[in-house]
């Protein structure tokens, strides 16, 4: 069994339609109307113990519901999903304390009282043990250089303060499973690269396994293994990083140097579909194309049919255009399949 297990997960919600003003509003009194909205779409999932795993996805796209649903907040439309074989909406407390959640934008410590009387305070709710409350308190100072705040109350920390203290509250009762949003949100580059580092151990050192919502290619990059991206509802994609590039990266660029130079661009190059001259120069040609519509073979063996290539490379697609394509929601989904690839 994984440890993670979300099984045709779903999650509707209901919409109202309220016309705008006093008079609508008194109208949907009467003649109540609504549309539904598929946040999450029979979503099938499994995550093993101590990976480390980044869920992203464009602005709505769902990410939120499958972790709220993950965490007892939310109960689903249909469809189950289990945290350490816990259903976590039926057993919220037990749930509780196997995990552990950091929200960038919002804090769980207590707004007025010192940090130090906040980390107190959850040790007494998650009856932590003396001795397990003692050693993270001084690992985590240690990690996340806490000494100069531990007196200090939330309201008067800093943004990247506050994330410090956030990510030791959520991790003092060694959850099995931390859900982290945003963690490295509007902070600097050295705090951010200590966020990063004390995740990474905590994975490593403890076990414990992440599910991280980010915008930020960097955070992934350092901390996850694995990727898993999510649009409209569905999961579009399950796998590594890199492997991200050959699924969705549909531009490519092959650079010749051919024998002979080139007095304009040639006119053979509108016999493939999705062709075009990215630069030209001498004797070098630098073709982009749409690899869903032809293919690199493709278009070598063109550019042999006109004249003697002497070298050529192809350039690796840009990850970071495609993430930004995610999260912008431009990725086309009808645009997965490869020129070549059968059916
Ligand atoms: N409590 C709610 N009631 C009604 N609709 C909701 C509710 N929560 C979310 N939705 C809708 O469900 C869809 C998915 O929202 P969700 O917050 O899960 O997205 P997200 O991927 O986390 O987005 P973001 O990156 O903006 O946080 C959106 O269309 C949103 O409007």
């Amino acid at each position: 069994m994984s440890f993670i297990e979300a099984s045709q997960l779903t999650k509707v919600f209901r919409h109202d339609i309220k016309e705008p003003g006093l008079i609508g509003a008194a109208k949907h009194l009467f003649t109540q109307k609504h549309v539904n909205k598929t946040a999450v779409d029979h979503i099938d999932l499994r995550i093993e113990e101590g990976e480390a795993v980044a869920y992203v996805g464009p602005n709505g796209a769902g990410k939120s519901t499958t972790i709220k649903m993950m965490s007892g907040i939310l109960v689903p439309t249909s469809g189950s999903v289990k945290v350490a074989g816990i259903l976590p909406y039926k057993n919220r407390i037990e749930n509780a304390k196997i995990i552990g959640a950091v929200f960038g934008q919002r804090t769980q410590l207590w707004w007025d009282i010192p940090i130090q009387e906040s980390f107190s305070l959850l040790k007494d709710i998650y009856a932590i043990p003396d001795s397990v409350y003692r050693k993270n308190m001084q690992d985590f100072t240690e990690m996340l250089q806490l000494d100069e705040i531990l007196h200090l109350s939330a309201r008067k920390l800093s943004l990247g303060q506050r994330m410090r203290a956030d990510l030791a509250a959520a991790l003092l009762h060694n959850p099995k499973m931390v859900y982290l949003d945003e963690p490295t949100i509007g902070l600097d580059v050295s705090v951010k690269q200590r966020i990063r580092e004390f995740i990474k151990t905590i994975n490593r050192e403890l076990g414990t396994t992440i599910l991280l919502t980010t915008h930020d290619l960097g955070d992934i990059e350092d901390l996850c293994n694995r990727l898993i991206i999510i649009d409209h509802g569905k999961i579009i994609y399950d796998g590594t990083l890199s492997a991200v590039k050959d699924k969705f990266a549909r531009e490519r660029t092959i650079h010749f140097q051919m024998q002979k130079p080139f007095a304009e661009p040639p006119s053979w190059l509108n016999q493939l579909p999705g062709v075009e001259l990215h630069g030209i120069a001498d004797r070098e040609i630098a073709l982009r194309f749409d690899r869903f519509r032809v293919t690199a073979s493709e278009v070598v063996t063109l550019a042999m049919k006109y004249g003697e290539i002497i070298d050529f490379r192809m350039d690796e697609p840009d990850i970071e255009h495609v993430i930004k394509r995610v999260y912008e929601g431009s990725l086309e989904l009808d645009d997965v399949k490869l020129a070549g690839e059968s059916s």
